[in-house]
């Protein structure tokens, strides 16, 4: 009886094997449903944690988060090359900015992640099962995109409060995942935000994934991503009028960075 199933084990991991290597499609679902499938399986076990230790929604649940979700590029033998993480040390609030190629950027936020900050999330992520119970356990800030009235106001809310909760805030402002290797236009929230709460814009830029993760080609291999913390943008004595040229100034910095480190500047600035 116990050699069948072993035998059966055998033949589901042996056929899988050869799913695998015969289709790039099946390679990446497989790929793509084991990563979810650690998120929620992480999610469910670091929620009882963050509960018993924390006692509820706070920023200090994002440590045990971090600790579970830097685990995960083992799995998938993505490796990252970290620079400039001094950038960081700066004492009190200041907005984050980087760029969003995918649901795998979860890695590289949690590899390189401050104490005490917070991300800014679409709303929809609150219910996605135990992942929604976590990023919320990890008091994200959940914003409506459907409505700019109420991510302004959700926004303006945070400005008030960033001082007082002494957190540093993670916006992606490109406002959406994008893999194409090139930046999407910033949304101008992260910089009103900055402005508002009169404090310092620090870019964080992650290499393209597009060598070893590309869903249309169905690609999703090891890899190595490079991260660079760029020193703070300051933004004492900016006022509402100065927002386009900040945001400009931090969308250039961050595309020349992008094409460096990705080694593949006149590709990308061809897409453009
Ligand atoms: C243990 C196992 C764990 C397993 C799981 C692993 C990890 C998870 C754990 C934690 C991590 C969670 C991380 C979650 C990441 C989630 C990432 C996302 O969801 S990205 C998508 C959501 N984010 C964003 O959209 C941010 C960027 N967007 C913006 O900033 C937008 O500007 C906006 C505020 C959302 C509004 O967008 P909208 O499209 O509606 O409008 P516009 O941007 O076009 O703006 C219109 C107009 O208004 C002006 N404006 C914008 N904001 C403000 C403001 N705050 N105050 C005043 N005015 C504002 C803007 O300038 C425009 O005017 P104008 O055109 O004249 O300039
Ligand atoms: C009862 C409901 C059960 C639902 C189960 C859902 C399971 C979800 C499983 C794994 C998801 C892992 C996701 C990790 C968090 C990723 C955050 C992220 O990258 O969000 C994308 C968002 O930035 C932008 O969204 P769009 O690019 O605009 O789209």
């Amino acid at each position: 009886m116990e050699l069948g199933w072993l035998l059966w084990g055998a033949g589901v991991l042996l056929l899988l094997h050869v799913l695998m290597e015969l289709s790039p499609a099946v390679n990446f679902a497989l790929r793509i449903g084991f990563y979810c499938l650690l998120c929620v399986v992480g999610s469910a076990l670091a929620a009882p944690v963050c509960l018993l230790v924390n006692g509820g929604r706070t920023v200090k649940n994002m440590r045990i988060i971090k600790t579970v979700v830097k685990t995960f590029k083992y799995f998938f033998g993505v490796r990252f090359e970290v620079k400039g993480l001094e950038n960081f040390e700066i004492e009190g609030p200041a907005i984050i900015v980087s760029n969003h190629q995918s649901i795998l950027d979860m890695m590289g936020l949690m590899e390189v992640l401050p104490d005490d900050c917070v991300q800014v999330g679409k709303k929809e992520l609150m219910y996605a099962g135990t992942v929604g119970l976590i990023i919320y356990l990890g008091g994200v800030i959940f914003i409506n995109r459907k409505s700019t009235t109420s991510a302004k106001m959700v926004m303006a809310e945070v400005a008030k409060t960033m001082a007082a909760d002494k957190v540093k805030v993670w916006v992606y402002p490109e406002g959406t995942r994008n893999c194409t290797g090139d930046l999407l236009p910033f949304k101008k929230g992260a910089f009103h935000l900055a402005v508002q709460a009169q404090v310092p814009v620090i870019p964080v830029v992650y290499s393209s994934f597009t060598t070893f993760y590309n869903p249309k080609k169905n690609l999703f291999t090891s890899g190595k991503i490079k991260v660079e913390v760029l020193p703070a943008i300051e933004t004492k004595g900016l006022t509402s009028g100065d927002v386009s040229d900040l945001t400009d100034r931090c969308f250039r910095t961050m595309r020349e960075t992008l094409f460096r480190l990705s080694g593949c500047p006149s590709e990308a600035k061809d897409s453009s």
